[in-house]
């Protein structure tokens, strides 16, 4: 089928190369010209493990092509994705100015009967409202159809999540559109969901607000732990052996980053207010997790008292692993902080740190090497669990580092293996490993 996906960022990029990976002829538009024009020599422009060898490969068997113009990439497609970001706006509501945008861009420029499907996150309504700015715009004649088709795919691990994740929901209000849409998704191997549309929307918001509740509810039970000399590390050992909790997403930390579970939470609180309802539960989540970024501060702060010129290696820039994107990372609560405070910061990243250099604008060091950011550091800070962060040898700490002091954002390390490694180590929800006891 001929596809048409408005949006090349994480969603719409990853969704247009896997719809083209089942076979579908797909034509993926963005307004960003510099985008399309590294996206046409088959580079991708964000980093997503697997992306770019599948996008090279439909490219290359005339399956994938990307451009600039809407009138180009939308004719004769059947079905229009709309993928472009709803950003939080200053009152946590959602923007949908680029949704609209597109809406406006789809209306004024099809020329046959298509369904326009929105995997952008929108709040419940919206579909509907767009459909009414298509159809207000759209040529006289052309039959377009709605449909909500949200994603659920992780950053760092999208194009798995797209292929093997969870379900498909579809909300369509009428049965041809949602069987058209499944059969189009059929060769994803996951349940397929068929729903109206305010529903769909809603599942999408509501989704991503649990997730975010339970790692904002183990974050508070790790403060709650640390008074009490108990460590969270076992606490969600033990709980999530009980299948109705599941030990996934009880990982206790510095909080939730990400460009969704921030702004998708308070959408949600948004809309809730906005309908007479005041999701205090939802409020205490997003309070609870502001509070879990500038933790750590407060650590070094009662460890050092002065940071001026201390040297500190900053570990993980990205929000999580295995991604560049640094939308509301902690490294960008942090490193302003520990800056202000005084100190002189090096930063490692893998892969993220042209992304930083552009929204970080303190002057700080940054390096790919791990063991280059902890040479004469006098202390160090782990934001991101990065693989190498997670599996270094403990002694490199004691052997590059001025004194071997560490603050883990991601408990990265057991408390045995900090012992046995002498570390003078402060971790979420856990006792610390003060330098009383390692002397
Ligand atoms: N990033 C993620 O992990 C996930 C994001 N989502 C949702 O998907 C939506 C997109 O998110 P991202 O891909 O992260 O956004 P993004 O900001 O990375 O990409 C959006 C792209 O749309 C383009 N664009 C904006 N207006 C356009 C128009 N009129 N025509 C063509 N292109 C246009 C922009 O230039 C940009 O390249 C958001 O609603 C987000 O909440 C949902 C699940 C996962
Ligand atoms: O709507 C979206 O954009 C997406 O948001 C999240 O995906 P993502 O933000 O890419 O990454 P996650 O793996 O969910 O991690 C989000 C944040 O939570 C943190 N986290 C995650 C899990 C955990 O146990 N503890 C914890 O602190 C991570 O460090 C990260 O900062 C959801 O998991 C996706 O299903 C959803 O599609």
């Amino acid at each position: 089928m001929k596809i048409a996906v408005i949006g090349t960022g994480y969603v719409g990029l990853v969704t247009g190369v896997a719809l083209s990976e089942i076979g579908h002829h797909v034509t993926c538009i963005d307004v960003d010209p510099s985008k399309v024009e590294t996206l046409s020599k088959g580079i991708p422009t964000i980093y997503e493990p697997g992306l770019e060898e599948l996008m090279k490969k439909n490219m290359a068997a005339g399956r994938l092509a990307f451009t600039a113009t809407h009138s180009e990439g939308l004719a004769e497609a059947a079905v229009v994705y709309i993928a472009v970001g709803t950003p939080k706006r200053a009152d946590g509501s959602a923007n949908l100015d680029y949704v609209e945008a597109a809406a406006k861009d789809i209306a004024h420029n099809i020329t046959q009967n298509v369904i326009v499907v929105i995997k952008s996150t929108v709040p419940v309504g919206t579909n509907f409202h767009i459909l009414n700015v298509i159809n207000a715009n759209v040529q006289p004649g052309i039959q377009v159809k709605i449909a909500s088709n949200p994603e659920f795919l992780r950053e760092g691990s999208a194009v798995n999540d797209t292929f093997h994740g969870d379900r498909i929901v579809i909300g369509a209000e009428d049965e041809a559109t949602a069987d058209t849409l499944a059969e189009i998704n059929a060769p994803f191997d996951m349940p397929i969901l068929k729903t109206d549309i305010s529903s769909a929307e809603m599942i999408k918001y509501a989704s991503n607000a649990f997730l975010a509740t339970k790692i904002s509810f183990i974050n508070e039970i790790a403060n709650i732990c640390e008074s009490l000399g108990a460590n969270v590390e076992e606490v969600a050992k033990g709980m999530g052996f009980d299948h109705r909790i599941g030990p996934d997403f009880l990982k206790a930390g510095i909080g939730y980053g990400g460009s969704c579970f921030p702004k998708d939470t308070n959408a949600l609180v948004q809309l809730a207010g906005n309908n007479h309802h005041d999701f205090n539960l939802l409020k205490s989540v997003i309070e609870v997790n502001n509070n879990q970024q500038v933790l750590l501060v407060d650590k070094i702060l009662s460890r050092f008292g002065n940071l001026e010129g201390k040297r500190v290696a900053v570990l993980g820039l990205a929000f999580k692993p295995h991604t560049d994107d640094l939308r509301e990372s902690p490294a960008l609560v942090m490193i302003p902080k520990l800056a202000e405070l005084g100190a002189d910061i090096i930063a490692y990243d893998p892969i993220a740190i042209d992304n930083a250099k552009r929204q970080i604008k303190e002057e700080i060091e940054y390096t790919e090497q791990l063991p280059t950011a902890l040479q004469n550091a006098d202390f160090a800070v782990v934001i991101t669990d990065w693989p190498d962060v997670k599996n270094i040898d403990l002694s490199e700490y004691n052997q590059l580092m001025n004194d071997p002091i560490v603050f883990d954002g991601r408990n990265c390390y057991s408390l045995d293996a900090v012992k046995q490694a002498t570390i003078e180590y402060y971790s979420i929800g856990r006792p610390d490993q003060t330098s009383e006891l390692i002397s």
